[in-house]
């Protein structure tokens, strides 16, 4: 792309490279993101984008995707200042599908993401995802475990399983006893696969891609394989940082709205950018607070990416600099102007 140039007279001899946000380029830390298919979850990633922005996140967002997304959404993508990757899917393994939910195959692509490693530590957050405090603290937990939220197993989409058949819930574990007797151990803690706080590894993504081809796919798909596999240094941490919705009304008790710093837009009609409020329990009044918040968000052009600018102060620096500035312009890291002449 052309650099945008407005030639004024020489002045002082500087480049300066003027950020717009305290954002850390190059830093060996970021978010992450995934997005599959031409539909609408594109908006969720541009509001995760301008909702990191405008809790002044130092770090970038990447977007890993599949190659199914359009050129148009990865313009919006690369626009709204992320980094756009392209990962190939994660097929699990052949003609066993039918056990996962159709509906969330398309996830196991999530484990591309392991492959970042260029990054030592990520926080990865699904598109539907909005962050409302910033969370960049948690970048500086002790390494080697693998942060998540426990989910909740009371709604319907866990009809399935044994918890659900006897109303258990690691949520309130007082509630309903687990019966040892007959069904043993009590299953292990399980996390929201919304958001966790990660590190990239060639060897853990090789051997999760290795694990995954002997594993039977099962209904929640790359959730019950990462909890599976990461059972052993899994750490929970606060519901505040992943609030999955239907917390709202099957926990209310675990829940201070005020508090909380992430939501999860997961359950059945909570999706912002295609709410209705016609779904079960999507009248609530916090539920509509919370559409409109990330709306507010959504809407709101000032938490627009703004490229960095790199003032050049005099023709010399001009000539001398422009190969490094056409490099940077061209990668769409920076416009550059002239700066007014000091006179
Ligand atoms: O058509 C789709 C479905 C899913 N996703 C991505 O996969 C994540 C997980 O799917 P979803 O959030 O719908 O699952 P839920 O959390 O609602 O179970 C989404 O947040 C998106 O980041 C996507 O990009 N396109
Ligand atoms: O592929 C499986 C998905 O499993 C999770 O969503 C589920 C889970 O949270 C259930 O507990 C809820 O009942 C349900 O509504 C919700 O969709 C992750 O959020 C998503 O990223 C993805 O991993
Ligand atoms: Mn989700």
């Amino acid at each position: 792309m052309a650099p945008e140039l407005t030639q004024t007279p020489a002045a002082k001899s500087t480049v300066t490279i003027a950020k717009p946000s305290p954002m850390i380029q190059g830093s060996d830390r970021a978010y992450v993101t995934f997005l599959a298919g031409n539909g609408d979850y594109v908006k969720g990633v541009v509001g995760l984008a301008k909702g990191l922005r405008k809790v002044k996140s130092a770090y970038s967002l990447v977007v890993a995707i599949l190659p199914d997304v359009p050129e148009e959404h990865r313009r919006i993508l690369v626009e709204q200042g992320c980094i756009v990757r392209e990962i190939e899917p994660v097929y699990p393994p052949e003609n066993q599908t039918q056990f996962a939910m159709a509906y969330y195959v398309i996830n196991y692509s999530k484990l591309r993401i392991w492959k970042f490693v260029d990054y030592s530590k990520m926080i990865y957050l699904d598109g539907d995802i909005q962050v409302y405090e910033n969370i960049d603290h948690l970048f500086d937990l002790p390494d080697g475990y693998f942060y998540a939220v426990m989910d909740c197993f009371c709604e319907k989409t866990w009809s399935h399983t044994p918890q659900y058949k006897i109303g258990y819930c690691q949520q309130c574990p007082e509630k309903v006893q687990w019966p040892k007797a007959e069904l043993g151990e009590p299953p292990d803690l399980y996390f929201n696969a919304g958001m966790f706080l990660f590190e990239p590894k060639l060897e853990t993504y090789e051997n999760l891609l290795e694990t995954l081809k002997i594993t039977p796919p099962t209904p929640f798909a790359e959730q019950d394989f990462l909890n599976m596999y990461f059972k052993k240094i899994y750490k929970p941490i606060p519901l505040v940082y992943n609030l999955v919705l239907a917390m709202l009304w099957r926990h209310p008790e675990n829940v201070e709205l005020d508090k909380v710093k992430v939501v999860h837009y997961c359950a059945a009609g909570s999706k912002p950018w295609r709410y209705t409020g016609k779904e079960a329990n999507m009248n609530r009044e916090d539920i509509k607070m919370l559409v409109n918040k990330w709306w507010d968000i959504y809407n709101d052009d000032s938490l627009n990416y703004k490229k960095p600018v790199a003032v050049v102060d005099t023709e010399a620096d001009l000539v001398n600099l422009k190969p490094f500035i056409t490099a940077l312009t061209e990668a769409g890291r920076v416009n550059y102007v002239t700066a007014p002449s000091a006179a």
